[in-house]
């Protein structure tokens, strides 16, 4: 089996900036890649997405949403490629769906743990990476650089939610998360996560 590693944090904290880094790192090992993100993923996923981020919905709806982008992300290409023994890497994954419909929106744990284990009940990441930053600081780097979707556009208490629900969550799951404090600069963030990848695999 491969790896499946997934990259998480609140909008703008800089998890995308990483992500070549991370696909340079695995490919040197020789594995073959697989790089990804959520929603989306797949031609399904990508329609979802586009409804997803900029249509207003009821919140059960949006969960329903993401986790039925996340199946189809799961069937056509996280499973076999895992089993093909290539590495996975995910821009968001269910963490995302705890973060976001869970703590920022207020959708109950609970519902969100029943839709988890109905969609990939045997499936963790083996390492997911939290890229934490004040909430200004986020916003700052995403009104510096482009239009804003519409959970970019939520006010400072939905991210303050989620990025406690983030935390809380990386506390929960010690063994598979890395919390990395997102306002170093990208040299020193690169260095820990080169760390980071040496120790877990
Ligand atoms: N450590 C950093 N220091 C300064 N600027 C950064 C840092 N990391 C990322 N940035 C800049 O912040 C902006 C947002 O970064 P990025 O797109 O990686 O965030 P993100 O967390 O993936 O956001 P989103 O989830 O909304 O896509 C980019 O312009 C990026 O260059
Ligand atoms: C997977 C997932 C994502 N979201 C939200 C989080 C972000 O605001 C967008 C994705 O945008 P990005 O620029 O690609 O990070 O979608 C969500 O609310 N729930 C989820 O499960």
């Amino acid at each position: 089996m491969g790896k499946f590693i997934t990259f998480e944090g609140i909008d703008g904290a800089g998890k995308s900036t990483h992500i070549a880094f991370v696909a340079d790192y695995i490919k040197q090992r020789g594995a073959e890649l697989v790089s990804s993100r959520e929603p989306g993923g797949t031609p399904l996923g990508e329609k979802l997405r586009e409804i997803v981020l900029h249509e207003k919905m009821d919140l059960e709806t949006e969960a329903l949403l993401v986790f039925a982008s996340r199946r189809e992300h799961l069937a056509q290409v996280i499973e076999p490629a895992l089993k093909r023994g290539a590495w996975v890497i995910s821009d968001r994954f269910t963490d995302s769906t705890f973060a976001y419909q869970g703590g920022g929106r207020g959708m109950s744990v609970a519902k969100l743990e029943v839709l988890e284990q109905w969609v990939h009940p045997a499936l963790q990441p083996d390492l997911t990476l939290l890229f934490d930053v004040p909430l200004e600081v986020a916003r700052a780097r995403l009104d510096a650089t482009r239009d804003l979707d519409k959970f970019e556009q939520e006010k400072a208490d939905f991210f303050a939610a989620t990025r406690a629900e983030y935390l809380r969550r990386a506390a929960q799951f010690p063994q598979r998360f890395r919390v990395i404090d997102s306002t170093q600069s990208i040299a020193a963030i690169q260095e820990q996560i080169a760390a980071i990848l040496d120790a877990c695999f």
